[in-house]
């Protein structure tokens, strides 16, 4: 549905060129929802925005439902943009107009006549959820009921594909889900496909499909959201997998806990299977969870253990290898044979 190819964009400021984007190549299939994710000026607004060609590429390809959108006439490629909706961290609503004359707006602009604009609005309100908002002005709504109104307003003229840049980053965590929500309940009841950009990991945990992260106008990595969130391979992204999946032992449960401290994985079915209690079974160590979190991505499970292993050295050193055969990696956060190490080093 959307594919980008080699795309950059470099600004030209006084004295010198800044790269909003530099070479990046991303393909959404249909009906899918793609996140980008990133901190502060890695480049995402500019990404998204040259998907729509609200800023022209300095080079690289835009194709959009089979439409090489750089090739286009202005005339054309307005036309072309009405299949490609979007909504914005700050709304952008007409704050003079109801919330229906905002809706009706999008329409009457694609010259859509007034009887059928009505009906098509109202269907619109009802299907965010803002039936009984129609007359109200924009100041009079919540913030995630503004968000509702522009999605509505993005949704009027039949859009293929909704960018959303930010849409949630002004909103409660509450509000937060009911917006994600909503836009998985259009993604997969229109068939919408839906690139987002955002820099919670969160959202991209909640709803997207597959996801990339960018850092300095690159992606530095990109692929399912749940084969990112189980082995992510990029300092960064695993910086930010991090903010949602946190593992970080308080330091004086470090220090009073003495043993090996390891740090394992569980995903697919093995987050169902009984791999710890199979493990103190049948080795001579003894096990005390530090920390225990299992998370749903997209359905799956991706169980997150922290624990204490304590007896023999040799024992622990046969469990933890034990453990690397049914789980692959199983970083050990504390080694005690290090330790003994260093402390004897010390002395
Ligand atoms: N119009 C512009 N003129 C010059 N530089 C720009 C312009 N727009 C963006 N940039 C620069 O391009 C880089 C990427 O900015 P961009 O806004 O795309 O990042 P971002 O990841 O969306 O960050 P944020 O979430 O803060 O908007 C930044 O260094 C920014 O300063």
């Amino acid at each position: 549905m959307i594919s980008i190819e080699h795309l950059s964009k470099v600004y030209q400021s006084k004295n010198r060129q800044i790269t909003g984007v530099d070479d990046v190549s991303l393909q959404v299939e249909k009906g899918e929802i793609y996140g980008v994710v990133g901190y502060s000026g890695a480049g995402k607004s500019t990404l998204l925005r040259c998907m729509n060609i609200l800023e022209r590429p300095t080079s690289g390809k835009v194709n959009i439902d089979g439409i090489d959108l750089l090739s286009l006439s202005s005339k054309d490629l307005r036309r072309a943009r009405q299949s490609i909706g979007m909504i914005f961290q700050g709304f952008h609503l007409t704050m003079a107009k109801t919330v229906l004359e905002n809706v009706a707006f999008a329409l009457k602009a694609s010259g859509v006549g007034r009887s059928e604009r009505k009906e098509r609005t109202l269907q619109l309100l009802e299907l965010v959820g803002l039936s009984d908002k129609a007359d109200q002005y924009p100041a009079q709504l919540s913030g995630g009921q503004k968000q509702r109104v522009s999605i509505a307003r993005a949704l009027a003229n039949n859009p293929k594909v909704l960018l959303c840049d930010e849409a949630t980053s002004a909103l409660d965590p509450n509000t937060t889900q009911s917006i994600l929500k909503l836009l998985k309940k259009i993604n997969r009841e229109l068939g919408l496909t839906i690139v987002l950009i955002t820099h919670e990991m969160e959202v991209v945990k909640e709803i997207c499909d597959r996801c990339a992260v960018m850092e300095e106008g690159r992606i530095v990595e990109q692929g399912n959201t749940y084969d990112i969130f189980a082995a992510p391979e990029n300092p960064l992204t695993k910086q930010f997998i991090q903010t949602v999946i946190d593992f970080n032992i308080p330091e004086e449960l470090m220090e009073n806990n003495k043993g090996t401290i390891v740090h394992m994985k569980f995903t697919g079915n093995l987050a169902r299977e009984a791999v710890v209690s199979d493990l103190l079974q049948n080795h001579q160590v003894r096990g005390n969870i530090l920390h225990g979190k299992v998370d749903y991505i997209q359905g799956h499970a991706l169980g997150t253990f922290v624990m204490e292993l304590t007896g023999e050295e040799s024992e622990v050193q046969q469990a933890i290898a034990r453990l690397r055969e049914k789980l692959g990696e199983v970083e050990v956060l504390r080694d005690v044979g290090t330790v003994h190490h260093d402390i004897a080093r010390a002395e």
